[in-house]
């Protein structure tokens, strides 16, 4: 019989496993050793300052594999902060999830970067044993603390001799596997310092040997000004190339970042160029001065696609991986604000310096109209300024409201080419085809400031042509009949009606519905069995549920302009073979004006046409 323990038992913790677990599922990669290592050093001075204020000035100082001279390479890791006692060492260094840098509520104190308890195991990652010694500022002897990854640790003090270079503050010494050993040379080692530590308030400085005869060995501070988090009102020069470095090209603009709630600051650089469609933010943050990413995604509101941040904040929590934020309120404080600032940028810039708006609307334009179409405030800022394709050539909103006031649009592209040659140049008509057009001026009434706009339609405009003179009724009736039986065969109906420019003398007009229908009858020819089936059936549901009547106008049609002395003509033309073969050359005329394809049976028509027409004018019957 077994009996059960009445004392509780504490955990116990496979380190390996856990090894396993930080590498494979919690840190991208090994070379975050270097980064949980420079982030120990610097809480460790903060604490010696926060307990002595009288203390020196801190220092990182890191000694890569090979600027090592020992006989044994060992890459050395070296701060003058708190230290650390025996007790504190076994209590603190052994025991997975425990550190000092929480409060008694368990949270994490803004003075420390570190909270989890885990970030010096990940030197594991490249080294099986992690030898650490120090010399408490708080007195105590100097001490040895050794662990392994198979999970056990010794601790010991350190004597007189051994002790005798190690001044306050503690030394972490790896000796790396044979495959890590890259990690922890001089090159990469820089490069890691610079990326993770370069901003921190506190010197960091690498070794290197300064020459083989001389055993000396040079220390470089590998320190950087944070300029991107310092005020400013306009960007300075080297805040610009800063942004140039990040960006690849130099920025369109700088645009400060101010977040006092979550002592956030930084700079946001405004992309000179369109980014892909969906493309992944990749913001860069620094918390407490420590990279934190290089592409952190969710910051910004989606809309603000065209910056690419740089901040530096304390009030965030990073996630145990440190490489992104954990989702919480300050975040979404901190991601509007942000968007608050670039919306003003666009609103100070619409209001002072247009031109530069102009600019940057081109650059952005896809992305601008999309954000337009839902977000009211920035469609007030930038709209005006958004181009619009009209058939009187490419203008501003503005312009177009400044000349004729109400916007008059197609909602497709097909009806635009089929209106805009006919439209009258005290109304143009507005090509809403292209994406976003069309929702974003189905919103413009609704905004501050609201332009009017009317939706046009193919259907609409051609009732509204101009039927000819009724004295010419019989002619016209006539031409209509006989045209329309010409060109039966490609299901096109002929109409005859007055409009400007008289030298148009035919438009192939077809509204959206028709032009669906008429793809589908296409689909269905050239398609396969099953499709072809499929195809027939819609064609025939949408026949019955829209009625006789709508399928028998569903039809397209060649409008003759009555305006036009060539159509004119055609009326009084008895010969039907000439008549024949110029009502099909202007059918084929007004399909490729209009940007329509040719069908199969378009093409045949053509070419008999042309034949026939250059046969006859040869003299040949
Ligand atoms: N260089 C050092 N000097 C003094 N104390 C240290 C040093 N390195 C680690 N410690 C102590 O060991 C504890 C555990 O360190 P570890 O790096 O595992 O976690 P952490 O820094 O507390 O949190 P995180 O996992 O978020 O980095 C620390 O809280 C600190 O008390």
């Amino acid at each position: 019989m077994t009996t059960l323990p009445n004392a509780a038992t504490p955990f116990q913790v496979d380190l390996r496993g856990v090894v396993d677990l930080l590498s494979r599922h919690i840190y991208s990669s090994p070379r975050v050793f270097l980064r949980e290592l420079i982030q120990n050093g610097r809480d460790a001075v903060a604490a010696r300052h926060a307990d002595n204020l009288a203390a020196p000035d801190g220092l990182l100082q890191i000694i890569p594999l090979d600027a090592n001279e020992a006989t044994t390479p060992t890459f050395v890791f070296r701060d003058n902060g708190i230290g650390l006692t025996r007790a504190e060492a076994t209590e603190l260094l052994a025991t997975v999830g425990r550190s000092s840098k929480r409060d008694m509520l368990n949270m994490r104190r803004d003075d420390y970067l570190g909270q989890f308890g885990i970030g010096l195991l990940s030197c594991f990652m490249v080294s099986d044993t992690i030898t650490v010694r120090s010399r408490s500022a708080r007195g105590d002897a100097p001490i040895e603390w050794q662990g392994h990854t198979d999970g056990t640790f010794t601790i010991r003090e350190l004597d007189e001799r051994e002790a005798r270079d190690l001044e306050i503050g503690t030394e972490v010494r790896l000796s790396p596997r044979p495959d890590d050993s890259t990690l922890l040379m001089s090159s990469t080692v820089t490069r890691l310092a610079e990326s993770y530590g370069r901003y921190l308030p506190l010197p960091i400085q690498v070794a290197e040997v300064v020459s083989e005869t001389a055993h000396g060995i040079r220390w470089t501070d590998i320190n950087a000004e944070p300029l991107f988090s310092k005020p400013f009102d306009q960007p300075s020069e080297e805040l610009m190339a800063f942004g140039e470095k990040i960006l690849g090209r130099r920025p369109f603009d700088a645009i400060e970042i101010v977040v006092p709630g979550t002592g956030t600051r930084g700079t946001a650089f405004v992309l000179p160029y369109s980014p892909r469609p969906g493309g992944r933010q990749a913001h860069q943050a620094y918390l407490g001065g420590m990279l934190l990413s290089e592409s952190i995604d969710d910051l910004l509101p989606e809309w603000a696609f065209f910056v690419r941040c740089v901040i530096d904040t304390t009030g965030l929590q990073p996630t145990a991986s440190r490489e992104q934020f954990v989702a919480s309120g300050a975040l979404e404080q901190t991601s509007e604000e942000i968007g608050a600032a670039v919306r003003r940028w666009i609103i100070l810039m619409a209001a002072t310096r247009p031109h530069r708006l102009q600019e940057f609307i081109q650059i952005h334009e896809l992305g601008l109209k999309a954000l337009a179409v839902y977000d009211d405030e920035l469609a007030e800022s930038v709209v005006n300024w958004l181009r619009i394709e009209t058939s009187v050539g490419t203008m501003t909103l503005a312009d177009y409201r400044d000349q004729y006031g109400v916007l008059r649009y197609t909602s497709t592209v097909d009806e635009f080419r089929q209106l805009a040659p006919i439209a009258s140049a005290d109304a143009p008509i507005t090509n809403g085809g292209y994406v976003y057009d069309n929702d974003l001026f189905e919103r413009l009434p609704l905004l501050n400031d609201g332009m009017p706009t009317e939706r046009v339609t193919v259907a609409d405009e051609l009732d509204s042509l101009d039927i000819p003179p009724l004295a010419d009724r019989d002619r016209v009736v006539s031409l209509e009949d006989r045209a329309s039986a010409v060109l039966a065969g490609v299901d096109c109906r002929v109409s005859v009606r007055s409009f400007n420019p008289h030298d148009i003398p035919a438009l192939y007009v077809a509204d959206p519905a028709v032009l669906k229908r008429m793809e589908r009858t296409k689909a269905a020819t050239v398609a396969p069995g099953l499709w072809s089936q499929v195809v027939k059936n819609v064609d025939s549901f949408l026949t019955a549920t829209q009625g006789e009547e709508a399928a028998a106008t569903a039809q397209a049609q060649l409008c003759l302009n009555w305006g036009s002395e060539l159509v004119r003509t055609l009326a009084g033309l008895n010969d039907p073979v000439v008549f024949d073969r110029s009502i099909q050359l202007l059918y084929v005329q007004a399909l490729l004006a209009g940007h329509r394809p040719l069908s199969t049976a378009d093409r045949g028509m053509l070419g008999q046409a042309m034949t026939d027409l250059i046969q006859l004018s040869v003299g040949l019957d």
